[in-house]
């Protein structure tokens, strides 16, 4: 309930010995009224879709003043994201607005010269090449929470997206930071996230209202005090590497020593600051929702379950798995790109037109919010078979959906440059879990997918965790 006025839709779930179709909003009957689009986007951004928005096809209608077009087909995604990316890079002014004054002028919201300047070097920071630097951490995290779930008491009940934000939480940090920046400290940066996510909004009344910027986040005392927490650990971490004291190997050590080969980077300790909490922020919450939902559907499809431990059995034996193992850890990859089809952990993209054009035969206005939305593309009747249910079979032996039609990571010039960090600490921490444990999930317990900025169970994951 939100204000005591707005009824979320029912949720559905359906089991049986062979097919679990997982938990989703029932579609609406009838288009919602304004009234309804608001109050639903402060509860959450995926359950106010009618029927005919889960097949692909291009849309336009106005909230308020302001014009929304939905392209959910590949060829409009495509063609927003790539073909007319100049048009369309930059990010709608709700998502601007509620990260700006966290991220400042950082990769995921900036655009124009600024975006084009660093996109390369962030990107090259995080790349696949640098996976064998960076997984050995990913492998000690994921092995010592294996260590401290074997010890838990039978039967004791946890949360797990809490669980899985802690594991990402010390790899990413670990990769950022460094390894010696303290468990206090990476706490700090962790919980003023935390904090600071919970007092954004996913709606911006301004921009609706006509102003094209939007309106500014307001610095309210709790977002003040969330800022502060994490500015100012990273910003000791960048003095440190400036001054030749930090942690070598780090993604800051990285983004420092290229700074200083390249002056016409020109980033200042602010700009580099903004860089690092952008990677943390983006490498933290996505890859831990994606987990969450990988133990929810593993827990209820019991056939996957088998398939994934005779892999890890086949391919690992009695020791953990590690990077060198990846190639061959089918199910699991497959596993990991299904649960990010049904759940992705970003399941809207919006845009804001720079200029007026047309997509298709839709006349699209200058400013107006281009809404591509993977939690529908990737649930499009038309696109996939059976596309609420869990198959990560779809994906086994070298099978590609359409291009453009599967899109957690985004696609075209902004793709995400963590995907290959993203999928392989997905895969290992699956991996190095799931050897071990069954996840089970506590009985009776509805589980609602809600997405204000990232897609989870709302309330949490209740569960325990079986010995193998
Ligand atoms: C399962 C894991 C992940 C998923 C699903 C994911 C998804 C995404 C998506 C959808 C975007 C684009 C958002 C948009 O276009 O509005 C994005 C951007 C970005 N991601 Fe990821 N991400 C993941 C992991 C990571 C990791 C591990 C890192 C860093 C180590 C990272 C770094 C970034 C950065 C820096 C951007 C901004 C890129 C730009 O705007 O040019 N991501 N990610």
């Amino acid at each position: 309930m939100y204000f005591g006025l707005y009824n979320p839709a029912p949720v559905i779930e359906n089991q049986g010995d062979d097919f679990f179709e997982a938990a989703h909003p029932l579609p609406l009957k009838k288009d919602p009224n304004i009234m309804k689009i608001v109050l639903g986007a402060r509860y959450s951004l995926i359950g106010n879709w009618v029927e005919e928005y889960y097949q692909s096809g291009l849309d336009t209608f106005k909230i308020l003043g302001r014009q929304v077009v939905f392209a959910n087909t590949p060829e409009s995604v495509k063609y927003v994201f790539a073909t007319k990316h100049d048009n369309y890079e930059r990010k709608s002014p709700q998502m601007r607005r509620a990260l700006e004054l966290l991220l400042g002028d950082g990769l995921f919201i900036s655009d124009g010269t600024t975006w084009q300047r660093r996109r390369p070097l962030v990107a090259d920071i995080v790349a696949k090449k640098r996976l064998p630097e960076f997984a050995p951490s990913m492998e000690a995290v994921a092995l010592a929470l294996r260590d401290r779930w074997r010890v838990l008491p039978d039967d004791h009940e946890f949360e797990m997206v809490g669980e899985m934000a802690e594991l990402t939480a010390e790899i990413i940090s670990r990769a950022v930071f460094g390894r010696n920046l303290g468990a206090a400290a990476a706490r700090q940066v962790i919980d003023g996230f935390t904090l600071y996510q919970k007092t954004i909004d996913s709606f911006n009344l301004g921009y609706f209202l006509g102003k094209d910027e939007g309106s500014a986040l307001r610095l309210t005392p709790a977002r003040r005090t969330a800022i502060h927490q994490v500015h100012k650990v990273i910003e000791d971490v960048v003095n440190a590497h400036l001054e030749g004291s930090g942690d070598a190997g780090s993604m800051v050590d990285l983004l420092v020593k290229r700074n200083k080969r390249n002056p016409e980077l020109g980033l200042d300790v602010t700009a580099l600051r903004n860089e690092a909490a952008t990677i943390f922020m983006a490498g933290h919450e996505t890859t831990a929702t994606t987990l969450t939902w990988i133990w929810y559907l593993l827990a209820n499809s019991p056939w996957v379950e088998e398939a994934l431990h005779e892999e890890l059995h086949r391919v690992c034996g009695n020791r953990p798995a590690t990077l060198a193992d990846l190639d061959q850890l089918d199910w699991c990859q497959a596993i990991v790109m299904e649960a990010m089809r049904l759940y992705p952990p970003v399941p809207l993209l919006p845009r804001q037109a720079k200029e007026a054009d047309m997509i298709e035969d839709i006349a699209v206005e200058k400013g107006a919010l281009i809404m591509i939305a993977p939690w529908l593309l990737h649930r499009a009747k038309d696109l996939w078979d059976r596309p609420t249910h869990f198959m990560p079979e779809r994906f086994l032996n070298g099978a590609k959906p359409e291009p453009y039609s599967y899109i957690p990571f985004s696609a075209g010039p902004r793709i995400c440059p963590g995907m290959n960090f993203g999928l392989a600490e997905a895969i290992l921490c699956l991996a190095i879990l799931a050897q071990n444990f069954k996840v089970r999930i506590r009985k009776g317990y509805k589980v609602n997918p809600v997405c204000r900025l990232t897609l989870r169970p709302e309330g949490g994951l209740p569960v325990t965790v079986v010995r193998r």
